[in-house]
This record gives structure tokens, C-alpha cells and sequence, in this order.
């Protein structure tokens, strides 16, 4: 069986961070290990409280897995702030892991912020370098990116932006694309500093939304442990999520989660 490595943030309400990509990487018939970055108190109506762990509990959850396993590809999701991005660059480093997934998380579908401010300068530095993909919606784009003007709301202007900072490909999520809502087409962008692909699936009507960027990321790295190329295993994941969005359940008062197990049925 193929192995990934989840290093994120937990979800107390389960459908997001470590507890989404641990379900979308068993889906994938994948054997799934998780560094976890903080523990958040959340339910489907936000972030209560956030305990974020110091950078050593990370760094030593990190040497305990990357000492006994080997994993064909990781992803990364909530990294909190500056330092743990550092400990998780020099043990990619330290293990020259390959197939590194960046989400470079920032807000909660609910809005509540899961970076510190001072973090997006040390993303752009040292992890997304290393990475093979970033996947940032159009949001965390606008903010890594710092377009002005028109060029802000382009994904196209974004993803040029983007890749300058050494990923290999650039993934800008559309789904908080107003244009989305309006269009009725949920569309994410790929691009490898030559040619772009777009992905386009029906955009979904429906607040249950919860965790579906976290779940997108593990199932392109589940994808890639698989041994798919980035475009097949973007499109394979993008077919993934559409069809956990489509058949969401009712999970608590607020923005529930998605179905995992929708090919499972
Ligand atoms: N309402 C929707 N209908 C169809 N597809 C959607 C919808 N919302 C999001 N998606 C798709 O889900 C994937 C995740 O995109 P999104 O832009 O929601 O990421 P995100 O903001 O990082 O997620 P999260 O809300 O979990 O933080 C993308 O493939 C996107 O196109
Ligand atoms: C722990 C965690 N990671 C990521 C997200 C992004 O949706 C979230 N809501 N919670």
C-alpha cells in the first residue's frame, strides 16, 4: 500500500484539516500517517478557539515518522505561523520528500483566520519552493500574490504571479470565485509556468462546504502517492470533490461537511 503524510491542523467537528484528509486518503486506498500543527475547537458554525503547538512538538512528530516510514507523497494544510513552516522546510529538506502538496491555509470556510500575518512571507521563501503543487483559493492568491488592480481578480495574472515563487505547478481554487456562483461553473486553474489547464465541474448550490480545499489537496496527494502526473491527478481529485460536494449531508447547524465516502455507495 502506498503511504502519504498528512502535517495540518485538527478539526474538532471532523470535516476538515487532519480528520478530512485522513478520510479522503483512505478513500483512496492510501495509508494515511498525520503531524498534527494546532488543535482547533470547531463545529460546522466556526473556530471556537485555536491551541496552536509549539514548533518542537511538530518538529518531533515529524523525526518520529520520517525515521520509520517512507511516504510517496505529504501535504500540508494549517501551519499557523513562521516557525512551524521552518521546521516542516528543513525536514523536507532533511528527508528529500518528494510530491509535497502546499495548501497554504489562511481562513476557515467560516472566516476565522488560521495564519499569522508574518507567515505568508516565510511560505513564499522557503516551503513553496520545495513544493511540486500549491493550491491556494482565489483568496489566499490575492493575499500571497499582492496584484494590483484588475490583474487581482484574474486567476490567470495569479497563477503567472505565483509560480515565480518555485513551485512546479500552481493550482488557484475557484470555488469562492464570485464569478462561480454566477457562472454556475466551480473552475480551478493549473499552471506550470508554460501551458494551464482548466478544470471545470457544475458549481453546487449548497452550504455544505466544509473542508472541501483540505480534501481537494490530500486527494491530489493521494493521487500523486498512486503514481498519477499532476493534470490526471488534479482532474481525478477535482472529480473526487465534486461528487463529496454533491452528495453532502446534514452535519450540525452551520456549513456542514462533504461526503468522503460517496464512491463508497
Ligand atoms: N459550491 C461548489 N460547487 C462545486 N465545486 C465547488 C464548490 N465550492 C468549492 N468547490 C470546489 O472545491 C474545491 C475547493 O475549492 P475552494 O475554493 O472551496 O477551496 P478552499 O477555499 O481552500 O476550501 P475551504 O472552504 O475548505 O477552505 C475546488 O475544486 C472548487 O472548485
Ligand atoms: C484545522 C483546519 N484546517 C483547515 C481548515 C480550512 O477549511 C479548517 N477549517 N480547519
Amino acid at each position: 500500500m502506498k503511504k502519504a503524510l498528512t502535517i495540518a491542523g485538527s478539526d474538532s467537528g471532523g470535516g476538515a484539516g487532519i480528520q478530512a484528509d485522513l478520510k479522503t486518503m483512505t478513500v483512496h486506498q492510501i495509508y494515511a500517517a498525520s503531524v498534527i500543527t494546532a488543535i482547533t475547537a470547531q463545529n460546522t458554525l466556526g473556530v471556537q478557539d485555536v491551541k496552536t503547538l509549539s514548533s518542537k512538538a511538530v518538529c518531533s512528530q515529524l523525526e518520529s515518522v520520517l525515521t520509520d516510514l517512507k511516504f510517496e507523497a505529504l501535504k500540508t494544510g494549517m501551519l499557523a505561523n513562521s516557525k512551524i513552516i521552518e521546521v516542516v522546510t528543513a525536514k523536507v529538506k532533511k528527508y528529500s520528500l518528494t510530491n509535497l502538496v502546499v495548501d497554504p491555509v489562511m481562513v476557515a470556510t467560516s472566516g476565522d483566520l488560521l495564519l499569522k500575518k508574518e507567515a505568508v512571507k516565510t511560505y513564499k521563501e522557503k516551503l513553496f519552493p520545495l513544493a511540486e503543487i500549491i493550491t491556494p483559493n482565489l483568496d489566499e492568491a490575492q493575499v500571497l500574490a499582492d496584484l494590483k488592480g484588475v490583474q487581482k481578480n484574474d486567476p490567470y495574472a495569479l497563477a503567472q504571479e505565483l509560480i515565480k515563487y518555485g513551485s512546479r505547478y500552481v493550482l488557484i481554487k475557484g470555488g469562492h470565485n464570485p464569478q462561480a456562483a454566477k457562472n454556475k461553473v466551480a473552475q480551478d486553474l493549473l499552471y506550470d509556468g508554460s501551458q494551464y489547464w482548466e478544470f471545470k465541474a457544475p458549481y453546487l448550490k449548497t452550504k455544505n462546504t466544509h473542508g472541501t480545499g483540505c480534501s481537494l489537496s490530500a486527494a491530489i496527494a493521494s493521487n500523486l502517492a498512486l503514481g498519477m502526473e499532476m493534470p490526471t491527478a488534479v482532474e481525478k481529485a477535482k472529480e473526487f470533490i465534486s461528487g463529496a460536494i454533491e452528495n453532502n449531508f446534514e452535519v450540525g447547524a452551520g456549513q456542514g461537511p462533504i461526503n468522503h465516502f460517496w464512491k463508497l455507495k
